[in-house]
Protein backbone atom coordinates (compact mmCIF):
# COMPACT_ATOMS: atom_id res chain seq x y z
CA UNK A 1 0.00 0.00 0.00
CA UNK A 2 1.22 3.69 -1.07
CA UNK A 3 0.10 6.63 0.82
CA UNK A 4 0.97 10.46 -0.32
CA UNK A 5 2.52 12.25 3.54
CA UNK A 6 3.72 15.97 3.88
CA UNK A 7 6.15 15.21 6.97
CA UNK A 8 5.56 17.46 9.86
CA UNK A 9 8.82 16.73 12.41
CA UNK A 10 11.05 14.41 13.18
CA UNK A 11 10.55 12.13 16.05
CA UNK A 12 12.96 10.95 18.80
CA UNK A 13 13.97 8.07 16.71
CA UNK A 14 15.19 10.44 14.10
CA UNK A 15 12.49 9.42 11.84
CA UNK A 16 10.08 12.05 9.68
CA UNK A 17 6.49 12.04 11.12
CA UNK A 18 3.52 12.53 9.40
CA UNK A 19 0.19 12.54 10.41
CA UNK A 20 -2.76 11.18 7.84
CA UNK A 21 -6.52 10.26 8.41
CA UNK A 22 -5.74 10.22 12.30
CA UNK A 23 -2.67 7.86 11.89
CA UNK A 24 1.23 8.61 12.58
CA UNK A 25 3.64 7.55 9.33
CA UNK A 26 7.27 7.15 10.56
CA UNK A 27 9.74 7.41 7.51
CA UNK A 28 13.88 7.31 7.78
CA UNK A 29 15.39 9.72 5.87
CA UNK A 30 12.70 12.07 5.04
CA UNK A 31 12.12 15.69 6.44
CA UNK A 32 10.16 18.24 7.92
CA UNK A 33 8.39 19.83 5.04
CA UNK A 34 8.63 16.78 2.45
CA UNK A 35 5.73 16.12 0.16
CA UNK A 36 6.00 12.43 -0.61
CA UNK A 37 5.03 9.36 -1.50
CA UNK A 38 5.87 6.48 0.46
CA UNK A 39 5.12 2.55 0.93
CA UNK A 40 3.63 1.34 4.02
CA UNK A 41 5.84 -1.75 5.55
CA UNK A 42 5.07 -2.60 9.24
CA UNK A 43 2.75 -1.06 12.20
CA UNK A 44 4.64 0.93 14.89
CA UNK A 45 2.39 1.64 18.18
CA UNK A 46 -0.63 3.00 16.94
CA UNK A 47 1.15 4.10 13.75
CA UNK A 48 3.00 2.43 10.56
CA UNK A 49 6.49 2.85 9.29
CA UNK A 50 6.97 3.64 5.72
CA UNK A 51 9.64 3.92 3.58
CA UNK A 52 10.04 6.68 0.60
CA UNK A 53 9.15 5.67 -3.10
CA UNK A 54 9.24 9.34 -4.16
CA UNK A 55 9.81 13.20 -3.10
CA UNK A 56 7.44 15.27 -4.55
CA UNK A 57 8.82 18.49 -2.99
CA UNK A 58 11.75 18.77 -0.81
CA UNK A 59 11.50 19.99 2.47
CA UNK A 60 13.99 23.19 3.47
CA UNK A 61 16.14 21.59 5.66
CA UNK A 62 16.40 18.90 3.42
CA UNK A 63 20.30 18.67 1.95
CA UNK A 64 22.07 15.68 -0.02
CA UNK A 65 23.85 13.59 2.00
CA UNK A 66 27.55 13.46 2.72
CA UNK A 67 28.08 9.61 2.77
CA UNK A 68 27.84 7.07 0.22
CA UNK A 69 26.81 4.56 2.44
CA UNK A 70 23.99 6.43 3.91
CA UNK A 71 20.88 4.68 3.95
CA UNK A 72 22.03 1.49 4.40
CA UNK A 73 24.55 1.74 7.38
CA UNK A 74 22.71 1.45 10.63
CA UNK A 75 25.23 4.32 12.29
CA UNK A 76 23.43 6.90 10.64
CA UNK A 77 19.83 8.68 10.43
CA UNK A 78 20.26 12.06 9.74
CA UNK A 79 22.36 13.01 7.20
CA UNK A 80 19.60 14.50 4.58
CA UNK A 81 19.24 17.32 7.56
CA UNK A 82 21.15 20.58 7.22
CA UNK A 83 23.75 20.93 10.26
CA UNK A 84 22.03 23.74 11.60
CA UNK A 85 18.77 21.87 11.71
CA UNK A 86 20.10 18.41 13.32
CA UNK A 87 21.82 20.89 15.90
CA UNK A 88 18.08 22.61 16.74
CA UNK A 89 16.25 19.59 16.70
CA UNK A 90 18.64 17.82 19.20
CA UNK A 91 18.24 21.08 21.43
CA UNK A 92 14.69 20.70 20.88
CA UNK A 93 14.63 17.04 21.87
CA UNK A 94 16.10 18.34 25.79
CA UNK A 95 13.28 21.13 26.27
CA UNK A 96 10.61 17.99 25.45
CA UNK A 97 12.06 15.91 27.51
CA UNK A 98 12.49 18.20 30.61
CA UNK A 99 8.75 19.74 29.41
CA UNK A 100 7.70 16.11 30.07
CA UNK A 101 9.15 15.84 33.49
CA UNK A 102 7.83 19.58 34.23
CA UNK A 103 10.28 21.73 33.66
CA UNK A 104 9.67 24.38 31.21
CA UNK A 105 11.66 27.73 30.49
CA UNK A 106 14.87 25.90 31.03
CA UNK A 107 17.91 27.97 29.53
CA UNK A 108 19.15 25.32 27.04
CA UNK A 109 21.83 26.91 25.07
CA UNK A 110 22.95 26.44 21.48
CA UNK A 111 24.11 22.51 20.34
CA UNK A 112 27.93 22.38 20.41
CA UNK A 113 28.54 19.67 17.51
CA UNK A 114 31.65 17.79 17.05
CA UNK A 115 33.73 18.10 14.05
CA UNK A 116 33.55 15.27 10.99
CA UNK A 117 35.37 12.73 11.71
CA UNK A 118 36.41 13.38 15.16
CA UNK A 119 34.70 10.65 16.53
CA UNK A 120 37.73 8.72 18.46
CA UNK A 121 36.28 5.65 19.71
CA UNK A 122 34.05 3.04 17.75
CA UNK A 123 32.85 -0.64 17.71
CA UNK A 124 33.39 -2.75 14.11
CA UNK A 125 31.91 -5.81 13.52
CA UNK A 126 33.75 -8.28 11.66
CA UNK A 127 31.68 -11.60 10.30
CA UNK A 128 33.54 -14.74 8.74
CA UNK A 129 32.04 -15.68 5.44
CA UNK A 130 32.60 -18.21 2.56
CA UNK A 131 33.87 -15.12 0.32
CA UNK A 132 36.42 -13.35 3.52
CA UNK A 133 36.21 -11.64 6.03
CA UNK A 134 33.93 -8.56 6.53
CA UNK A 135 34.51 -5.42 8.74
CA UNK A 136 32.23 -2.54 9.46
CA UNK A 137 28.80 -2.03 10.63
CA UNK A 138 25.61 -3.51 10.42
CA UNK A 139 22.93 -2.52 7.66
CA UNK A 140 19.83 -0.30 9.05
CA UNK A 141 17.54 -2.74 11.29
CA UNK A 142 19.64 -5.86 10.21
CA UNK A 143 21.91 -7.94 11.99
CA UNK A 144 23.73 -8.55 8.37
CA UNK A 145 27.26 -6.83 8.11
CA UNK A 146 28.34 -4.44 5.32
CA UNK A 147 31.97 -3.74 4.84
CA UNK A 148 32.82 -0.26 5.39
CA UNK A 149 34.54 2.03 2.60
CA UNK A 150 34.02 5.41 3.88
CA UNK A 151 33.07 6.99 7.13
CA UNK A 152 32.50 11.06 7.41
CA UNK A 153 32.17 10.24 11.42
CA UNK A 154 34.84 8.27 12.88
CA UNK A 155 38.65 9.60 12.93
CA UNK A 156 40.68 8.41 10.12
CA UNK A 157 43.69 6.45 11.69
CA UNK A 158 40.23 4.22 12.93
CA UNK A 159 39.27 3.85 9.73
CA UNK A 160 42.59 3.13 7.89
CA UNK A 161 42.52 0.35 9.79
CA UNK A 162 39.53 -1.72 8.59
CA UNK A 163 41.29 -2.85 5.74
CA UNK A 164 44.50 -3.96 7.27
CA UNK A 165 41.53 -6.02 9.53
CA UNK A 166 39.85 -7.76 6.58
CA UNK A 167 43.34 -9.15 5.76
CA UNK A 168 44.20 -10.06 8.88
CA UNK A 169 41.38 -11.94 10.76
CA UNK A 170 40.73 -14.58 8.14
CA UNK A 171 43.06 -16.87 9.50
CA UNK A 172 42.13 -15.79 13.40
CA UNK A 173 37.93 -15.67 12.92
CA UNK A 174 36.48 -19.34 13.06
CA UNK A 175 33.75 -19.81 9.54
CA UNK A 176 30.47 -18.05 10.20
CA UNK A 177 31.93 -16.69 13.20
CA UNK A 178 31.52 -12.58 14.20
CA UNK A 179 33.61 -10.57 15.90
CA UNK A 180 33.41 -6.98 17.58
CA UNK A 181 36.36 -4.96 17.44
CA UNK A 182 36.73 -1.38 19.71
CA UNK A 183 38.46 0.75 18.52
CA UNK A 184 39.76 3.88 20.68
CA UNK A 185 42.54 6.95 19.40
CA UNK A 186 45.15 6.77 22.07
CA UNK A 187 48.06 8.82 21.82
CA UNK A 188 50.66 5.63 21.41
CA UNK A 189 48.37 4.57 18.39
CA UNK A 190 44.55 2.74 18.13
CA UNK A 191 43.95 0.56 20.91
CA UNK A 192 41.84 -2.70 19.93
CA UNK A 193 39.44 -4.80 22.27
CA UNK A 194 38.67 -7.93 19.88
CA UNK A 195 35.52 -9.61 21.30
CA UNK A 196 35.23 -13.24 19.51
CA UNK A 197 34.72 -17.01 21.20
CA UNK A 198 38.22 -18.43 20.11
CA UNK A 199 41.00 -20.15 22.41
CA UNK A 200 43.97 -18.00 21.42
CA UNK A 201 46.76 -20.86 20.63
CA UNK A 202 50.46 -19.68 20.10
CA UNK A 203 50.17 -18.78 15.99
CA UNK A 204 47.45 -16.35 17.02
CA UNK A 205 49.02 -14.46 19.62
CA UNK A 206 51.72 -13.96 17.40
CA UNK A 207 49.95 -12.45 14.49
CA UNK A 208 48.26 -10.44 17.15
CA UNK A 209 51.64 -8.93 17.92
CA UNK A 210 52.85 -8.68 14.53
CA UNK A 211 49.54 -6.74 13.71
CA UNK A 212 49.95 -4.36 16.45
CA UNK A 213 53.92 -3.65 15.23
CA UNK A 214 53.03 -3.34 11.72
CA UNK A 215 50.16 -0.81 12.38
CA UNK A 216 51.60 1.06 15.02
CA UNK A 217 48.81 0.41 17.77
CA UNK A 218 49.24 0.98 21.14
CA UNK A 219 47.77 -2.60 22.11
CA UNK A 220 45.79 -5.35 21.05
CA UNK A 221 43.56 -6.93 24.12
CA UNK A 222 41.15 -9.89 23.14
CA UNK A 223 38.21 -11.02 25.65
CA UNK A 224 35.32 -14.84 24.84
CA UNK A 225 32.60 -12.55 25.50
CA UNK A 226 31.74 -8.88 26.79
CA UNK A 227 31.24 -10.65 30.25
CA UNK A 228 35.27 -11.60 30.30
CA UNK A 229 37.70 -9.84 31.48
CA UNK A 230 39.84 -8.46 28.87
CA UNK A 231 43.78 -10.18 28.24
CA UNK A 232 46.23 -7.96 26.83
CA UNK A 233 47.60 -9.82 24.19
CA UNK A 234 50.57 -7.36 22.88
CA UNK A 235 51.36 -3.97 23.96
CA UNK A 236 53.45 -1.76 21.69
CA UNK A 237 53.32 1.15 24.24
CA UNK A 238 51.03 2.10 27.25
CA UNK A 239 47.00 2.83 25.47
CA UNK A 240 47.30 6.98 27.21
CA UNK A 241 44.78 9.85 26.81
CA UNK A 242 45.45 13.36 27.97
CA UNK A 243 42.99 14.64 30.70
CA UNK A 244 43.71 18.17 30.95
CA UNK A 245 46.98 17.38 30.12
CA UNK A 246 47.57 14.60 32.63
CA UNK A 247 48.51 11.32 31.11
CA UNK A 248 45.60 8.41 32.01
CA UNK A 249 46.03 4.92 31.29
CA UNK A 250 42.79 3.44 29.34
CA UNK A 251 41.97 -0.18 30.60
CA UNK A 252 40.86 -2.33 26.99
CA UNK A 253 37.55 -0.81 26.11
CA UNK A 254 37.03 1.35 28.72
CA UNK A 255 34.43 4.25 28.32
CA UNK A 256 35.65 7.83 27.06
CA UNK A 257 33.66 10.38 25.86
CA UNK A 258 33.26 10.11 21.87
CA UNK A 259 35.10 13.03 20.81
CA UNK A 260 37.94 15.31 22.84
CA UNK A 261 35.86 18.07 21.62
CA UNK A 262 32.51 16.91 23.63
CA UNK A 263 35.05 15.70 26.20
CA UNK A 264 36.17 19.28 26.46
CA UNK A 265 32.83 20.94 26.23
CA UNK A 266 31.36 19.04 29.11
CA UNK A 267 34.74 19.56 31.33
CA UNK A 268 34.80 23.25 30.53
CA UNK A 269 30.48 23.71 31.64
CA UNK A 270 31.85 21.93 34.30
CA UNK A 271 34.64 23.60 35.28
CA UNK A 272 33.29 26.85 34.94
CA UNK A 273 29.96 25.75 36.83
CA UNK A 274 32.29 24.45 39.88
CA UNK A 275 34.32 27.26 39.72
CA UNK A 276 34.39 28.54 43.62
CA UNK A 277 34.22 24.83 44.59
CA UNK A 278 37.15 23.41 46.65
CA UNK A 279 35.87 19.83 47.32
CA UNK A 280 34.33 18.27 44.82
CA UNK A 281 32.91 14.79 44.43
CA UNK A 282 33.00 13.38 40.47
CA UNK A 283 30.27 10.69 40.46
CA UNK A 284 30.44 8.14 38.02
CA UNK A 285 33.98 9.55 37.36
CA UNK A 286 35.34 6.58 34.47
CA UNK A 287 38.77 7.42 33.50
CA UNK A 288 38.40 11.11 35.42
CA UNK A 289 37.26 13.39 32.05
CA UNK A 290 36.10 15.57 35.09
CA UNK A 291 37.69 14.67 37.90
CA UNK A 292 41.15 15.85 36.13
CA UNK A 293 40.18 19.17 35.05
CA UNK A 294 38.38 19.66 38.21
CA UNK A 295 41.32 18.92 39.97
CA UNK A 296 43.61 21.76 38.65
CA UNK A 297 41.46 23.94 41.51
CA UNK A 298 39.35 21.85 44.10
CA UNK A 299 40.52 18.47 45.51
CA UNK A 300 38.36 15.73 44.21
CA UNK A 301 36.88 12.61 45.31
CA UNK A 302 36.14 10.52 41.98
CA UNK A 303 33.73 7.39 42.25
CA UNK A 304 33.30 4.81 39.99
CA UNK A 305 31.88 1.25 39.74
CA UNK A 306 35.04 -0.12 37.74
CA UNK A 307 37.91 -1.08 40.19
CA UNK A 308 40.25 -1.01 36.76
CA UNK A 309 38.89 2.31 36.07
CA UNK A 310 39.51 3.55 39.37
CA UNK A 311 43.01 2.21 39.97
CA UNK A 312 43.82 3.60 36.56
CA UNK A 313 42.23 7.00 37.67
CA UNK A 314 44.28 6.92 40.94
CA UNK A 315 47.82 5.83 39.39
CA UNK A 316 47.38 8.91 36.98
CA UNK A 317 46.41 11.60 39.57
CA UNK A 318 48.94 10.06 41.90
CA UNK A 319 51.64 10.44 39.26
CA UNK A 320 50.55 14.03 38.76
CA UNK A 321 50.32 15.06 42.08
CA UNK A 322 47.20 15.81 42.29
CA UNK A 323 44.44 16.30 45.34
CA UNK A 324 42.51 13.42 43.95
CA UNK A 325 40.99 10.71 46.10
CA UNK A 326 39.22 8.03 44.77
CA UNK A 327 36.79 5.07 45.64
CA UNK A 328 35.28 1.88 43.68
CA UNK A 329 31.48 1.80 44.96
CA UNK A 330 28.28 0.36 42.66
CA UNK A 331 26.09 3.98 43.12
CA UNK A 332 23.27 2.09 41.91
CA UNK A 333 23.14 0.15 44.93
CA UNK A 334 25.19 1.95 47.27
CA UNK A 335 25.00 6.00 46.22
CA UNK A 336 26.48 8.25 48.41
CA UNK A 337 24.36 9.07 51.37
CA UNK A 338 23.57 12.52 52.25
CA UNK A 339 25.60 12.62 55.08
CA UNK A 340 28.50 11.83 53.25
CA UNK A 341 27.68 14.47 50.22
CA UNK A 342 27.54 17.20 52.36
CA UNK A 343 31.61 17.12 53.48
CA UNK A 344 31.51 18.75 49.55
CA UNK A 345 30.52 22.02 48.56
CA UNK A 346 30.63 20.63 44.66
CA UNK A 347 29.15 17.43 42.31
CA UNK A 348 28.77 16.25 39.34
CA UNK A 349 27.52 13.35 38.20
CA UNK A 350 27.56 11.50 34.88
CA UNK A 351 25.77 8.25 34.57
CA UNK A 352 25.39 5.72 31.97
CA UNK A 353 21.81 5.68 29.63
CA UNK A 354 19.69 4.77 32.64
CA UNK A 355 20.29 7.69 34.98
CA UNK A 356 21.15 7.48 38.42
CA UNK A 357 18.01 7.35 40.39
CA UNK A 358 19.07 6.44 43.69
CA UNK A 359 22.00 9.06 43.50
CA UNK A 360 19.93 11.74 42.60
CA UNK A 361 17.78 11.48 45.30
CA UNK A 362 20.22 11.48 47.81
CA UNK A 363 21.70 14.46 46.30
CA UNK A 364 18.21 15.61 46.17
CA UNK A 365 18.29 15.89 50.08
CA UNK A 366 21.98 17.23 50.56
CA UNK A 367 23.09 20.84 50.87
CA UNK A 368 25.64 20.60 48.32
CA UNK A 369 25.31 24.34 46.88
CA UNK A 370 26.57 23.67 43.33
CA UNK A 371 25.67 19.88 41.01
CA UNK A 372 26.38 19.32 37.81
CA UNK A 373 24.05 17.01 36.01
CA UNK A 374 25.79 15.31 32.65
CA UNK A 375 24.27 12.59 30.74
CA UNK A 376 23.39 10.78 27.05
CA UNK A 377 19.99 10.11 27.68
CA UNK A 378 17.30 13.38 27.72
CA UNK A 379 14.48 11.40 29.31
CA UNK A 380 16.52 9.84 32.51
CA UNK A 381 18.23 13.01 33.00
CA UNK A 382 15.43 15.43 32.96
CA UNK A 383 13.77 12.41 35.35
CA UNK A 384 16.91 12.91 37.88
CA UNK A 385 17.17 16.99 37.70
CA UNK A 386 12.95 16.77 38.32
CA UNK A 387 14.41 14.94 41.59
CA UNK A 388 16.84 17.79 42.23
CA UNK A 389 14.23 20.38 41.69
CA UNK A 390 11.78 18.77 43.53
CA UNK A 391 14.93 19.01 46.52
CA UNK A 392 15.02 22.32 46.48
CA UNK A 393 17.51 22.74 43.76
CA UNK A 394 17.25 25.44 40.50
CA UNK A 395 18.24 24.76 37.21
CA UNK A 396 20.78 27.28 35.61
CA UNK A 397 21.71 26.53 32.05
CA UNK A 398 21.15 23.71 30.02
CA UNK A 399 24.39 22.34 27.27
CA UNK A 400 23.67 20.35 24.57
CA UNK A 401 26.86 18.83 22.86
CA UNK A 402 26.42 16.42 19.87
CA UNK A 403 29.09 13.84 19.54
CA UNK A 404 27.38 11.43 17.61
CA UNK A 405 26.37 13.07 13.88
CA UNK A 406 23.87 12.12 12.23
CA UNK A 407 22.32 9.83 14.91
CA UNK A 408 19.73 11.14 17.00
CA UNK A 409 21.85 10.84 20.07
CA UNK A 410 22.64 13.84 22.65
CA UNK A 411 24.25 14.39 25.42
CA UNK A 412 24.16 17.14 27.69
CA UNK A 413 24.94 19.37 31.15
CA UNK A 414 23.20 21.44 33.10
CA UNK A 415 23.93 23.40 36.41
CA UNK A 416 21.80 23.07 39.49
CA UNK A 417 22.00 25.20 42.53
CA UNK A 418 20.99 25.90 45.90
CA UNK A 419 20.80 28.78 48.25
C1 LIG B 1 28.75 7.83 30.87
S1 LIG B 1 30.14 7.09 31.62
C2 LIG B 1 30.91 8.51 32.26
C3 LIG B 1 32.35 8.37 32.62
C4 LIG B 1 33.11 9.68 32.87
N1 LIG B 1 32.36 10.64 33.65
C5 LIG B 1 33.58 10.29 31.58
O1 LIG B 1 33.02 11.30 31.16
O2 LIG B 1 34.52 9.76 30.98
C6 LIG B 1 29.41 6.32 32.99
C7 LIG B 1 30.36 5.65 33.95
O3 LIG B 1 29.57 5.05 34.98
C8 LIG B 1 30.19 3.84 35.37
N2 LIG B 1 29.15 3.02 36.01
C9 LIG B 1 28.24 2.22 35.42
N3 LIG B 1 27.45 1.65 36.34
C10 LIG B 1 27.88 2.10 37.55
C11 LIG B 1 27.46 1.87 38.88
N4 LIG B 1 26.43 1.06 39.14
N5 LIG B 1 28.12 2.48 39.88
C12 LIG B 1 29.16 3.32 39.61
N6 LIG B 1 29.60 3.56 38.36
C13 LIG B 1 28.97 2.97 37.35
C14 LIG B 1 30.76 3.27 34.09
O4 LIG B 1 31.81 2.35 34.36
C15 LIG B 1 31.22 4.54 33.37
O5 LIG B 1 32.56 4.80 33.66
Amino acid sequence: MTVELAIDHIGSAGDGVAEKDGKSYYVPFTAPGDWLRASVLEERGNGSVAAIDEIFTPGPDRIDPTCRHFGTCGGCSLQHLTPAFTADWKRQRIIDCLSMAGIDGANVLETLTSPLGSRRRVEFIAAKRKKGVMVGFHLRRSHQIFDVGDCPVIDATLLALVKPLRALLPSLLKRNSEAKIMATVSENGPDLLITAKKELDLETREALAAFTEEQQLARIAWQQSAKEIPEAIAARLPAVVRLNDVPVTLPPGSFLQASKAGETSLAEFAKSALGDAKTITDLFAGVGSFTFPLAAGARVHAVEGDTELVAGLQAAANRAILPVTSETRDLYHRPLLTDELNAYDGLVFDPPRAGAKAQAEEIAKCDIPVVVAISCNPVTFARDVRTLIDGGYQLGDVLPVDQFLFSPHVEMAAVLKRD
